[in-house]
């Protein structure tokens, strides 16, 4: 079940660790990548977090699973400009910014301070920075700052996975703000567990929408869960 898995492995498990060590499991993900991964190595910071989470310590990565229909999908849109809502420790930053093609951004925001600290370290850690523009507030009210803050157009990806109650609010938001062009994907995490109803329901009967499910596995675990692509028809 994998309501109770989230809750097991997101609050018990990680209160009981973090009053144990003395840490946080953020803190605990970049120490191992600090110990473990080759400097300027993404692949290896990837592995290095894969590893650490599905033997140590589950953590709401992607994960590795739903993490090879992001770089497929990732290197068949080809994309000159990435959004990113919802950093966490910079897992799938990295796994983004390592397929974009050369001069592309990716613009990734983090509400929680500390996540957005540890993201910044394992982002360097990748040698992904000069490719990556992390933004520490929350996305409803970055979003419409986005234009005037970075001299963007329009993304062409977007990759959605905050908190799920937030994807439908800030998809509109990216349509009001002009930030989407006709052709523009996004891609949203999580779409099955924990489920992001409004939004499937909102992409999947848009006339504006072509929407696609990809089905997967929860991250770490063996829980359906699955990403959905979704082209912006304009
Ligand atoms: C599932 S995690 C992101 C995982 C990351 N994309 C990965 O795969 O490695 C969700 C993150 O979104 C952040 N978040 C949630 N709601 C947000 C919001 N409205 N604005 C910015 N960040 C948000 C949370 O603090 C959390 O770190
Ligand atoms: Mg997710």
């Amino acid at each position: 079940n994998g309501e109770w898995a989230l809750w097991w492995h997101d609050n018990y498990l990680e209160r009981l660790k973090d009053f144990v060590t003395g840490t946080t499991r953020p803190i605990r993900i970049l120490q191992f990548v600090q110990r473990c991964a080759k400097h300027g190595d993404a692949l290896s910071v990837i592995s290095a977090i894969d590893s650490f989470c599905s033997k140590v310590e589950w953590a709401m990565n992607v994960g590795d699973k739903k993490g090879e229909i992001l770089d497929a999908i990732v290197l068949e849109t080809r994309p000159r400009w990435v959004l990113e809502l919802g950093t966490y420790c910079g897992y799938s930053t990295v796994r983004i910014a390592r397929l974009l093609p050369p001069g592309a951004r990716l613009v990734t925001i983090e509400m929680n301070p500390h996540y957005a600290q540890v993201a910044k370290e394992v982002i360097q850690h990748a040698g992904l920075e000069a490719q990556v523009e992390l933004l520490v507030g929350s996305s409803s009210i970055l979003i419409p700052q986005l234009k005037k803050k970075l001299d963007i157009e329009k993304f062409d990806l977007v990759f959605i996975d905050h908190w799920k109650i937030s994807y439908l609010p800030d998809t509109k938001l990216l349509e009001e703000c002009g930030l989407l062009r006709a052709g523009s994907v996004l891609l949203a995490d999580n779409v099955v567990c924990p489920g992001a109803p409004d939004y499937l329901h909102y992409v999947r009967n848009s006339p504006q929408y072509q929407s696609q499910y990809y089905q997967s596995y929860l991250e770490y675990l063996q829980v359906e869960d699955g990403l959905e692509k979704s082209i912006f028809l304009g």
